[in-house]
């Protein structure tokens, strides 16, 4: 080639490379004046002051009735969608879920040293030996097996709140933890005072304190705040977060010794990881990771699974505290078709379709998840008409899909009866979550809390609390949000039905 040839092609190329970076550049202007609707923000900060940061899924539904089912935010520099409707929430993180399942880097995770737990994994392989590990020992047959562990755990708790009734949220939080222990490691806690569960509650406790929406959000924006030395101002991301990664090396090993020196001795009881450990290679394909992998999935389920079961027993007690007649109905349901001659067990559950539409009701009228988890794309798409860019933070307003008055009239009334005879499977509600990230601890989730709704309506009378001079104490809803979303404690009576009621509670846990 001459130099001429050679100086013409180099200019061709040039000019090729300019025409396509204008070509792209006007695309992308294009499709961004195509992005969903939604409030118009402040310079940088966006929307941020638009957002009620103590329940922001009451805000993102008022935009929902404003906007539409998708709306557009900007806050602190970040992109979300929000997505209030189940039908679109169903069409883009189900049916196109191969760009729809990644999570947003959060930063505050990486500090407290929780990058490795399943919920904020990215999307990739590393993802995917998680969930291979926990569809082994969650999956539908598998949870199916636990089920006189939920019972025995839940007769536990009714013996609980009948000697001190007021510390039901301790109590709740010690059978959700207590729960997961047994699941996980095949390891009885019996006190509050137990090692292990201790770590671990002081872990979830830290977690909640610094990992919440505003602190994440504030981390994201201005990452220079977890450099800032711990006695200065400021510095209290850097002071828990050495204690917090401190406490996740103990939650991670401690436990799985304890199981592997029982698998030694012939003593381990089924478990997570005592069947991930003995499962078929073929099956998990972890190789040289099976240990890691393991102990990283246990500790996973902790944060996912425990605050959002205690979450969902405390709706469960406030529905019943606001609504004796549904209380009257489940408990003449259990008594005609239990008895009173003993407790019920999953045997019954397919002749309680009242107490299962009590479960529902649960899960919906104040989903605990109430914002999902967070999905991000991986790939720029469209959906009818509106660009959806790649990276942007994906919000399933899962608060707005249960409050929809066209499929659940009057949706702030706990009202069972709104199911009919047509009672949904509990799994695939909403409040589970979607797609490939979809919560892989539902069959255990639902069936523990069926467990406690069913053992306290059969045995427990939940009523208002009432002052020095015997009036009701009234109760206004009110909520709060950590990990997951809960009610305020809130005053209430919880009594044995019947001394043939206490009996079977104490003879049931002797
Ligand atoms: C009432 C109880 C529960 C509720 C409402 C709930 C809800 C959810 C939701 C909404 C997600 C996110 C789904 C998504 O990204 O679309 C999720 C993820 C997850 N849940 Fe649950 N969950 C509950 C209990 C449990 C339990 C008991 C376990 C374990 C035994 C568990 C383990 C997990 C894990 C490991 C993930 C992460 C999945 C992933 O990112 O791939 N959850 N859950």
């Amino acid at each position: 080639m001459d130099t001429s040839t050679s100086a013409l092609t180099i200019s061709l190329l040039c000019l090729g490379a300019l025409f396509f970076s204008l070509w792209k550049s006007r695309r992308q202007r294009t499709s961004r004046t195509l992005l969903p609707p939604g409030p118009k923000g402040l310079p940088w900060v966006g929307n941020v002051l638009d957002i009620d940061a103590s329940q922001p899924w009451v805000t993102y539904e008022e935009w929902g009735k404003r906007y539409g089912d998708l709306t557009y935010s900007r806050v602190l520099g970040k992109e979300y969608i929000i997505v209030n409707s189940e039908k679109v929430a169903h069409e883009l993180l189900d049916q196109r879920s191969s760009i729809y399942s990644d999570r947003p880097r959060v930063p505050s995770v990486d500090l407290l040293g929780l990058g490795f737990t399943t919920p904020t994994l990215p999307y990739g392989e590393e993802w995917r030996r998680h969930r291979k590990a926990l569809h082994l020992v969650l999956n539908k047959k598998e949870s199916l097996k636990y089920g006189t562990m939920h019972l025995q755990r839940a007769h536990g708790l009714l013996a609980n709140l009948l000697a001190t009734p007021q510390n039901y949220e301790d109590h709740f939080a010690m059978f959700s933890v207590a729960l997961i222990m047994e699941l996980a490691y095949g390891y009885s806690v019996t006190s509050e005072k137990d090692p292990f569960m201790a770590n671990i509650v002081q872990l979830l406790s830290l977690v909640v304190e610094v990992a919440t929406p505003e602190r994440s959000a504030l981390l994201g924006a201005f990452p220079f705040l977890a450099h800032i030395p711990s006695w200065m101002p400021g510095g209290f991301w850097k002071k828990r977060a050495n204690d917090c990664r401190q406490l996740v090396r103990k939650v991670l090993d401690d436990p799985v010794q304890y199981v592997r020196d029982s698998m030694v001795a012939g003593t381990a009881k089924k478990s997570m990881v005592r069947d991930i450990f003995q499962g078929k290679e073929e099956d998990l394909d972890l190789g040289l990771d099976k240990e890691r992998v393991t102990k990283e999935v246990a500790a996973s389920v902790f944060m996912a699974g425990s605050e959002t079961t205690t979450s969902a027993m405390l709706v469960f007690l406030l529905a019943m505290v606001l609504q004796p007649d549904v209380q009257r109905k489940a408990q003449e349901e259990i008594d005609r078709v239990v008895g009173t001659d003993r407790l019920p067990d999953f045997g019954d559950r397919p002749n309680l379709p009242y107490v299962e539409a009590v479960l529902l009701e649960t899960i919906r009228w104040i989903p605990v998840s109430a914002l999902g988890f967070p999905h991000t794309t991986t790939a720029d798409d469209t959906y009818n008409g509106m660009y959806i860019p790649k990276g942007v933070i994906i919000i399933p307003n899962v608060w707005a899909m249960t409050q929809d008055p066209v499929r659940y009239p009057e949706p702030k009334v706990f009202n069972p009866d709104r199911y009919g005879g047509k009672l949904e499977d509990v799994t695939l509600s909403p409040a589970f979550g979607f797609g490939r990230r979809v919560c892989p601890g539902n069959h255990l989730a639902e069936q523990s809390l069926w467990a406690v709704i069913v053992s306290m309506l059969a045995t427990m009378q939940i009523g208002k609390a009432t002052d020095p001079s015997g009036v009701e104490i009234e109760v206004t809803p009110k909520l709060k949000s950590g990990g997951a979303i809960r009610p305020e404690t809130f005053p209430c009576s919880i009594k044995a039905r019947s001394a043939k009621a206490e009996h079977l509670i104490r003879a049931s846990t002797i």
